[in-house]
């Protein structure tokens, strides 16, 4: 989340480092108010971060594994520790960093250059994979033909494919993001609150793969408060980009992260207490809750047809998923019968050739653009 500020609690110029008992503290820790000096900050931060790694076994050496790098600040500083953690622990780790341009201008552009600059600072090799290129629209097309309201739906599902084509190009198959503590807590929060417990389940895992992708994913920062993300970037100079996305925010994530908020500021544990709740959950075999429509209709019919999902995707029906199950359209390995990202870019084809005939205008451009939508193949 761009935009934040620094926000580590100022201490009395006389208080000591409570850790080195030495170095005069110059914050209070936002996870525990503890007072410590910039030394022994960056020494607890960085050592729990590097628990996180060894505890969930995450690397092996000689591992590729391509950071996730939007030039924000969760991303860079992951870049930055994660590169001093695999020089200081001999991790022998290969890191790449691995940008996605989605198209938005005066937002993505300027974030990417600074990732380029990361990219020389780092000394890490970079991979910029475009949606355009991908999928031959861009978050600006796709936001004036469908609307701001959905923005982030489609951003987040043509994101995660495009991340895992990338890493594929790369030959690579472990993406590090920098979502961290605040970022699980949210999810927890919001999987609660609407009563999504097939998600509730998953909100706190540290290592995930989609079924069929070689791709794993893993969130280093998972325990890191994002206060303390930001406190580090600031103390350490790191080069980031610091401006909130032009598009409308999740507005339920959105309301998870305030209320989160109010909760942190009357008891910083929260953060961890709800992580920790959100692990140790165990639910009940679950009931789905059908709906009237569900209801009324026969077993067969069921069966039969293609249900359209909540985000998108396509299910398979009664059938069951095989692993390897790959994409009638483009090809990309899913767990469904069309992936996601087809599933929305048809919807978007439709809508612009509906515009564009309604209007009698550029409809050669969007016949092409089905056109090329059928071809499409990665
Ligand atoms: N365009 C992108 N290219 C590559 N990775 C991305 C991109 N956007 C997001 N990510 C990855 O997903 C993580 C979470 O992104 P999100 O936009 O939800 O949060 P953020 O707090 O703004 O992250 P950051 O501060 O790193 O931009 C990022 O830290 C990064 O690792």
């Amino acid at each position: 989340m761009p935009g934040e500020k620094v926000t580590g609690k100022k201490v009395k110029l006389s208080a000591l480092c409570e850790l080195c008992n030495g170095r005069k503290a110059v914050m209070k820790r936002p996870k525990n108010l503890q007072k410590l000096c910039k030394e022994c900050f960056y020494n607890v931060f960085e050592t729990e971060i590097h628990n996180t790694i060894t505890n969930a076994n995450l690397f092996r050496p000689g591992d590729k594994v391509a950071i996730g790098a939007s030039g924000g600040k969760d991303s860079t500083v992951l870049a930055s520790v994660l590169k001093t953690l695999n020089e200081r622990y001999d991790y022998q780790l290969e890191l790449v960093l691995l940008s996605i341009d989605e198209g938005i201008k005066g937002y993505r552009d300027d974030s990417l250059a600074t990732v380029k600059r990361n990219q020389a600072q780092y000394g890490m090799p970079l991979e910029i994979i475009s949606y355009k290129d991908l999928y031959n629209w861009s978050m600006d097309e796709i936001v004036s033909c469908a609307g701001i309201r959905s923005s982030c739906t489609y951003c987040g599902v043509l994101r995660r494919q495009a991340l895992d084509r990338g890493a594929a190009k790369l030959g690579i198959n472990h993406v590090v993001t920098g979502h961290n503590a605040d970022d699980m807590a949210e999810t927890v929060l919001m999987n609660l609150l609407r009563g999504d417990t097939a998600r509730l389940e998953k909100s706190c895992t540290i290592l995930t793969q989609s079924a069929g992708s070689p791709i794993k994913r893993s969130k280093p920062f998972k325990y890191s408060y994002q206060k303390e993300i930001v406190l580090y970037a600031h103390y350490k100079k790191l080069d980031y980009f610091s401006t909130e996305c032009s598009y409308a925010p999740e507005a339920f994530r959105g309301t998870a992260r305030e209320l989160l908020k109010s909760l942190e500021a009357i008891r910083p544990s929260c953060i961890m207490d709800i992580i920790y709740s959100g692990e140790h959950l165990a639910l009940a075999p679950k009931k789905k809750r059908p709906t009237q429509q569900y209801k009324n209709k026969k077993k067969s019919q069921i069966n039969d047809e293609k249900e359209v999902n909540s985000d998108g995707s396509i299910s398979l029906g009664g059938r069951e998923f095989k692993d390897g199950n790959r994409c009638e359209n483009c090809g990309y390995l899913t767990s469904n019968k069309i992936c996601k990202a087809c599933v929305l870019l048809a919807g978007l084809e439709m809508n612009r050739a509906k515009v564009s005939v309604d209007n009698n205008t550029a409809v050669d451009g969007a016949a092409k653009l089905t056109k090329t939508l059928e071809q499409l193949s990665f």
